[in-house]
């Protein structure tokens, strides 16, 4: 059990250097934050079960993730709000979208680049044993 520990431990210093860095990224400023009501008033109309990288880090802390698989579900989650939220023609909705899929595939690259798929063994071997 302490090496499942250290195994998690691993995990979430991994995640949260991958979502710094995409949190960092200008390109993705829209989806750091929950979007402010205040300025979208009818996002939460449209968007069920809002997400950004501002919640996702502080799911990282909470231990709400035992492998990347559960974290990069909440990075499409992320995406698909965007998508869904803006269905438009127009050149700020496409810019949106654009930039919602470019999201997607850092983060995917980022998983896929620095973590080998044993260690991603490891955590599933530990969500089936939860
Ligand atoms: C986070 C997110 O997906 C978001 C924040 S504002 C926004 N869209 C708009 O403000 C308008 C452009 N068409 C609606 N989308």
């Amino acid at each position: 059990i302490c090496q499942e520990e250290n195994t998690l431990r691993e995990l979430r210093i991994f995640l949260r250097d991958i979502c710094a860095k995409l949190a960092r990224n200008k390109q993705f400023f829209m989806f750091t934050k929950p979007v402010d009501v205040e300025e979208v008033p009818d996002y939460l109309d449209i968007i069920k079960e809002p997400m950004d990288l501002e919640t996702l880090m502080s799911k990282i802390d909470k231990h709400s993730y035992i492998c990347a698989r559960d974290f990069l579900d909440d990075i499409d989650l992320i995406v698909r709000n965007a998508l869904e939220y803006n269905p438009d023609k127009s050149a700020e909705d496409k810019h949106i979208r654009h930039r919602a899929c470019s999201l997607r595939d850092k983060a995917y690259a980022f998983i896929k680049a620095e973590m080998d798929s044993d260690f991603e063994d490891t955590c599933r071997d530990i969500r089936e044993k939860r």
